[in-house]
């Protein structure tokens, strides 16, 4: 990513199933966690959902929810420019269209959104909202 090259499939499967462990070992100890990740295709969030036992592929009921943080591309590409210029991050802003042309979102695994230009506090709460029912 540092020299410009977005990842792979192959790149990105077996960090999908690291996380999907620890999204495991979560749940089965009954914590509540919160993991940021791009997941921006419907078959990565799919092994992270299969982090519950339970879940039986295509049902999109996992006790894995996902909540997208929704902003125009212009907002990411600022942000992202922004942290790129400050010289501490190894993803540089040209790989933002290369992964919006990823970014997958289908109606059918009714993924919460929330407004991603609020402040992050706000945001938190947003999310809490959605999720647990109450800030
Ligand atoms: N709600 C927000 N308001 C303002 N800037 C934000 C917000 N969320 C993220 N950023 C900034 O955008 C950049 C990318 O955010 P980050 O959370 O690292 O996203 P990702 O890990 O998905 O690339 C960071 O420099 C971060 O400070
Ligand atoms: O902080 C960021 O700018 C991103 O989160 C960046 O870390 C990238 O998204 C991941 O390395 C995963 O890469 P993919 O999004 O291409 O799967």
């Amino acid at each position: 990513m540092r020299q410009g090259i977005p990842l792979t499939e192959e790149d990105r499967i077996p960090w999908l199933k690291i996380l999907q462990d620890a999204l495991r070992e979560s749940l089965v100890s009954g914590k509540t966690v919160v993991l940021g990740c791009s997941a921006l295709q419907k078959r990565y969030r799919e092994i992270l959902r299969s982090a519950d036992c339970n879940y039986v592929p295509g049902s999109y009921n996992s006790l894995v929810k996902f909540v997208l943080l929704d902003a125009k591309a212009e907002v990411l590409a600022e942000r992202l420019n922004k942290r790129a210029a400050e010289g501490k991050h190894f993803m540089p802003a040209k790989l933002l269209q290369s992964q919006l042309e990823l970014l997958q979102i289908d109606n059918s695994e009714a993924i919460c959104k929330v407004d991603g230009t609020l402040k992050p506090q706000a945001l938190v709460n947003a999310i809490k909202t959605l999720i647990v029912g109450s800030a």
